[in-house]
């Protein structure tokens, strides 16, 4: 096996990100000693009972010190305080990376906190389940999925392609982009379908004529889906929306009327406007299977080779 990428990594934040890291540095021999500290006690007792890290640490300062790369991967509205918390205790050189689902939030709320010298690069995996805590991640989470990077500060580039080689190594594609544009797009392919979701879930629990057996027995895999991402964290998702408030407003405005314009047709029986309408999404489906890029698919890493 090949020399580790970095000699010793800190997790902090034990949940399902930051297990299923673990796990994937582990199986690809990427980081040599792995330090984890989660705030309760009882998600640090978890994780030393499951081997959850090489040494699992009762304070932040302890589990960064001296560490090479430095991973939050805690709720984005607690990336700040972490930042703090950790500052003085950061290798001078080291590399401190985050997980958050929002990028300008996390680079405004802990850029400011860390010290000179210290290279500091965002991410985000785009792989995750409805399932939180320590006990929930797996290796192979982010096997053929994408990680976004978004460097902030060029000279961090010759760090930025080492933390590249770590995402690749745990089975990930890498992508750059700025932070505006991450949250739009965050904002579009997540963050909107995921309130979505959670309001429809909502909606069917709210109507009364609809037993819970119902619900449950008769569920056609569209609402199966949205079930499904309706478990996800509450804290995690109250701080994605209350953290990419505009881009989130944003697209669910557009939203919101285009659900109007659908509901006149439906209303006033113009089939033809829903028809259009399907034909168009249709073929965004389509546009996306043939270009290769569903990672879900099974031919992905083919296309992606191809250079699609
Ligand atoms: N769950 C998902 O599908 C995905 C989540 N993310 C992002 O990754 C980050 C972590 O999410 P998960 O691993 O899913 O969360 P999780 O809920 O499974 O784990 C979060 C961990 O952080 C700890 N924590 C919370 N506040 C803390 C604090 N102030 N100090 C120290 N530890 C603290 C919790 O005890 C827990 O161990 C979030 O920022 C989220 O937006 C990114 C991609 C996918
Ligand atoms: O479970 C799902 O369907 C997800 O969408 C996972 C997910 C959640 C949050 C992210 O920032 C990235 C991926």
């Amino acid at each position: 096996m090949s020399a580790p990428i970095y000699d010793r990594v800190a997790l902090i934040g034990l949940g399902l990100i930051a297990s299923s890291m673990f796990w994937a540095m582990k199986r690809g021999g990427l980081a040599g000693e792995v330090t984890g500290y989660a705030r309760s006690e009882a998600t640090r007792e978890t994780a030393r009972r499951i081997g959850l890290c090489d040494r699992v640490c009762d304070s932040a300062a302890e589990a960064v010190a001296d560490a090479d790369l430095v991973v939050l991967a805690v709720p984005v509205g607690a990336m700040g305080a972490v930042a703090r918390e950790i500052a003085a205790a950061l290798k001078p050189g080291c590399t401190v990376t985050d997980v958050g689902s929002v990028k300008k939030h996390v680079i405004d709320a802990v850029a400011p906190e860390l010290p000179e010298g210290v290279h500091f690069i965002p991410g985000h995996p785009l792989a995750g389940t409805e399932h939180s805590g320590p006990e929930s991640g797996f290796a192979e989470l982010f096997d053929n999925r994408w990680c976004l990077l978004v460097p902030v500060d060029c000279r961090s580039s010759g760090q930025v392609a080492r933390l590249r080689s770590l995402w690749e190594g745990m089975g990930a594609h890498v992508d750059e982009m700025d932070a505006e544009h991450h949250d739009l797009v965050l904002a579009v392919t997540s963050h909107a379908p995921h309130l979505i979701a959670y309001t429809m879930v909502g909606v069917a629990d709210d109507l009364r004529r609809v037993t819970d057996s119902e619900v449950i027995k008769y569920s056609a895999a569209g609402f199966r889906d949205f079930t499904r991402i309706a478990a996800s964290d509450p804290t995690m998702w109250r701080d994605v929306f209350l953290t990419n408030k505009d881009a989130t407003l944003e697209i669910l405005g557009r939203f919101t009327e285009e659900l109007f314009a659908l509901q006149r047709a439906i209303r006033t029986g113009d089939g033809q406007h829903l028809f259009d309408y399907f034909t168009r999404t249709r073929a965004i489906r389509r546009g996306i299977i043939e270009a290769g890029q569903d990672t879900d698919a099974p031919d992905f890493g083919r296309a992606k080779r191809a250079g699609k």
